[in-house]
């Protein structure tokens, strides 16, 4: 697979353990290549009959899965981490393909995916209640059930990464998931529909429906559907929760931000730029816990600028499927127009440009239609201007000065988002005081964007609540029966 080569001839919907054409339509859609601008995949979004049918099938594979023992599903789950390792170079190129992002980085979120199925895998054999003791000899215990047919709804930036953060866990529970890519990365998760297949999970019990808005209205309020996990914008997030409230159904949603990364003029400056170029880079800045308000102590700022932006500036665009590019294409056409529109507002308020926020044609003819630009390095921000209230998700990092502790701390909550901060200081007093403080639900010390899947990860505030990731997800996926059992005779109020 090389770049400008591949499309999708196959069916992209998933029911019943087998690629299928849906039953319905609500639109037409085309999926492109972000490298080259060409289209890979044109499909059909389901309709509401498909949904249905989705629906039923995942039903009667809950059936099966849900009565399995924790054991025998952790040793599907682990055979389906297996699978994803052999088949890593795969799909990680047509995550590439697809998304944009860098072949060097697509390879980790493909590490990530088999590692969050790995780790699942080991919970769903210790999943157990607990045994209380009551007077007389009585007792009561508690059963973590699973919760039937769950949906999830990703965005674009790590297609299959994310299928994964949902699907693992809520097999692990014993649910059936149907999962609804974003329009614009429908391909690879056919590939984790396959390898579950493959590993031995009853047919219909991952399916895939591709569509946008529409097709996801159908699952979130189909009455059949026990929980909907969200990721995306915080508008969409809102229509979920509507939805959701009408149906009574828990909702988990991950949502955006504009994430602070405070750095301490005690800091180990060349981590402090690494990890400024780690938290506002990754993914062509399309990474929604990205910290790009960096708040940069006023004794070190100029050397600290000097650095980050040398940096920046030596970032490798080009095709992502070349083993030395870092940066790749944004998603598409409209979203790159709308990063570069961000910067140009920010210039009109006052903002310096010290790299960057420009279109890049790279010099490989087969890429001149593809969507790029140079990573943005802005100065003399404001804490009022727009560059620095809304999220932009793009390659552009905010700098801004700081004098004392106290003064950062509010400057960085004075958002309605929380979704993650970072902070950068030899105090370690500090840097724990710090995070105590700030309103976000992922926080980072010395380091930011590593995402194990040991920890769990969601917002505070308007990111979203529920988490993935970690133990606690569990919590997310089940639901508590308490058993009350009496071992003498009734004693009647009446
Ligand atoms: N917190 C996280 O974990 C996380 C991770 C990735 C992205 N994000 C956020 O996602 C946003 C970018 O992703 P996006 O552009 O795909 O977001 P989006 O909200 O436009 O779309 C997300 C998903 O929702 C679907 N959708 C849209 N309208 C819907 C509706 N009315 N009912 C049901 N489903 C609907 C889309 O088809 C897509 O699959 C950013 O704000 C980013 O911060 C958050
Ligand atoms: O764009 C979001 C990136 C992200 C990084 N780590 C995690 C963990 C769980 C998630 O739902 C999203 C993310």
């Amino acid at each position: 697979m090389s770049t400008g080569t591949f499309v999708v001839s196959q069916p992209l919907n998933y029911r019943g353990g087998a690629r299928v054409e849906p039953a319905d339509s609500s639109g037409i859609e085309k999926a492109f290549e972000p490298a080259t601008g060409r289209v890979i995949a044109t499909f059909a979004c389901s309709g509401e009959k498909e949904v249905n049918l989705a629906v039923q099938d995942a039903k009667a594979a809950f059936k099966i899965w849900s009565q399995k023992s924790g054991m025998e599903r952790c040793r599907i789950l682990l055979e389906a981490a297996r699978l994803i390792r052999e088949r890593r170079d795969e799909i990680a190129k047509v995550e590439t393909i697809n998304n944009g992002k860098s072949i060097f980085e697509a390879r980790f979120d493909i590490d990530i995916s088999s590692q969050s199925l790995e780790y699942y895998a080991g919970l769903a054999a210790s999943m157990a209640g607990e045994h209380i003791q009551l007077p007389g000899g009585s007792f009561g215990y508690t059963r973590r059930e699973p919760l039937g047919v769950c949906v999830g709804i990703g965005a674009w930036n790590y297609p299959f990464q994310i299928a994964c953060w949902k699907s693992a866990p809520a097999l692990a529970c014993g649910n059936a998931m149907i999962f609804k890519p974003s329009p614009f990365t429908p391909v690879s998760v056919l590939l984790l529909a396959e390898i579950y297949t493959e590993a031995g999970v009853p047919p219909g019990l991952f399916n895939v429906v591709q569509g946008g808005a529409a097709t996801g209205q159908f699952l979130c309020q189909h009455h059949d559907v026990a929980k909907v996990s969200f990721t995306g914008s915080v508008p969409t997030g809102t229509k979920i929760m509507e939805m959701s409230a009408k149906g009574i159904k828990p909702v988990t949603l991950e949502l955006g931000g504009k994430s602070p990364l405070i750095i301490f003029s005690d800091c180990d400056m060349e981590n402090a730029v690494k990890g400024a170029l780690m938290a506002n880079f990754l993914t062509q800045g399309e990474v929604c816990c990205n910290g790009t308000r960096v708040f940069v102590q006023k004794e070190i700022l100029d050397k600290f600028t000097e650095e980050v932006v040398k940096q920046t500036q030596r970032i490798k665009i080009g095709d992502p499927l070349l083993e030395d590019t870092r940066m790749g294409p944004l998603i598409n056409r409209p979203h790159l127009e709308r990063v570069l529109g961000f910067v140009k507002v920010a210039k009109q308020q006052g903002a310096k440009v010290l790299c960057g926020g420009d279109l890049y044609v790279p010099e490989d003819p087969k890429l001149k239609d593809g969507y790029y630009m140079r990573p943005c390095i802005l100065t003399n921000c404001r804490d009022d201007m727009t560059c620095v209230k809304e999220e932009i998700f793009g390659p552009v990092m905010s700098i801004l000065s700081f004098d004392t502790e106290a003064e950062v701390l509010e400057r960085a909550n004075d958002t309605s988002f929380g979704l993650a901060a970072g902070v950068f200081t030899r105090d370690i007093q500090r840097a724990h005081r710090v995070v105590a403080e700030l309103q976000a639900g992922m926080c980072f010390i010395n380091n930011y964007n590593v995402s194990p899947v040991e920890l769990p990860f969601g917002g505070y505030k308007k990111s979203g609540f529920g988490r993935e990731n970690g133990r606690v997800t569990i919590e997310y996926y089940s639901q508590l029966k308490t058993v009350c059992v009496e071992m003498g005779d009734v004693e009647s109020a009446f």
